[in-house]
């Protein structure tokens, strides 16, 4: 049986504003298990950004308890057990490529060698070899984004908690990165937690789609993927299984979010 790696029990979370309390999150319950790529789906506001957050120990909760490899979020982030990859690369400009995927390897105090070999089989895997020497800014934005996966990547972590990281590129791009990151994913066998508001981008990548619902942010309905198998090409997205998941998703959303209207 797979280990669950991540769980959120009854999590509550709610922001104090000027304008009075936000309840980002409400009652959300989660098993997320070794090795699954899981999708979090929702309109605008519905706390798929927060609940990663919480995961990554980047927000508090306000209820509720999460685990990340059996630790709390703090000390799962001391452990360097996930990557964080953001919808902006989030690349220093000033630094080469090979020298941002160095910089958290620097502040884990490795070795140079170990350094220089990370980054060799990280840029190998995101297929960016041979772009060590190049600044962000001579990449375009999907190359960007693969070396911040690389970036993300090389701390050796069991899982990747990725924020709409394809959100801000075009189709045709996002298509071939997500092409790529699922391959990548065959290979390393991480955990993925991802972002998106894109129901295609959320039935081709994952194993389970969790669909969220706004005001207050919670889980409507929790969609099983394994139908399509792992080995997926992008072709995929023209058969009855793959359209039949979309269709559910769309409803999940239609109707989580007619709930609130
Ligand atoms: N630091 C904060 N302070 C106050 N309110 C916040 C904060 N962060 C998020 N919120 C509010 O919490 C709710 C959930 O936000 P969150 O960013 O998690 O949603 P989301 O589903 O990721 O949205 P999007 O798809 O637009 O990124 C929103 O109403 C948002 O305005």
């Amino acid at each position: 049986m797979p280990e669950t790696v991540i769980s959120a029990q009854k999590l509550d979370l709610t922001f104090e504003t000027n304008d009075g309390p936000v309840h980002a999150l409400k009652d959300i319950t989660l098993d997320i298990t070794e090795g699954e790529f899981v999708s979090l789906i929702g309109p605008s506001g519905c706390g798929k950004t927060t609940l990663l957050r919480v995961i990554a120990d980047l927000e508090q909760p306000t209820g509720g308890s999460v685990s990340v490899n059996g630790l709390t979020p703090e000390q799962a982030r001391l452990a360097r057990a996930y990557g964080y990859v953001f919808q902006q690369a989030a690349l220093l400009p000033w630094r080469t490529i090979e020298d941002n995927i160095a910089l958290p390897l620097e502040v884990m105090g490795l070795d140079a060698a170990t350094r220089t070999s990370r980054i060799k089989s990280n840029l190998e895997l995101v297929n960016l070899s041979g772009f060590e020497k190049k600044f962000p800014w001579q990449l375009s934005g999907g190359m960007q984004q693969r070396a911040s996966i690389a970036r993300a990547l090389a701390v050796e972590p069991d899982m990747l908690l990725m924020d709409e990281p394809f959100g801000a590129l075009d189709e045709i791009v996002r298509d071939h990165l997500n092409e790529q990151l699922l391959k990548l994913w065959a290979k390393t066998k991480k955990t993925v937690v991802f972002v998106t508001h894109s129901i295609p981008e959320a039935v081709f990548l994952s194993t389970k789609i969790v669909v969220m619902s706004p005001r207050p942010g919670r889980i409507y309905e929790i969609i099983d993927c394994s139908a399509l198998g792992t080995e997926r090409s992008l072709d995929i997205r023209e058969t009855p299984e793959f359209l039949k998941i979309a269709h559910q998703v769309r409803e999940g959303l239609k109707a989580g979010h007619s709930y609130d209207d």
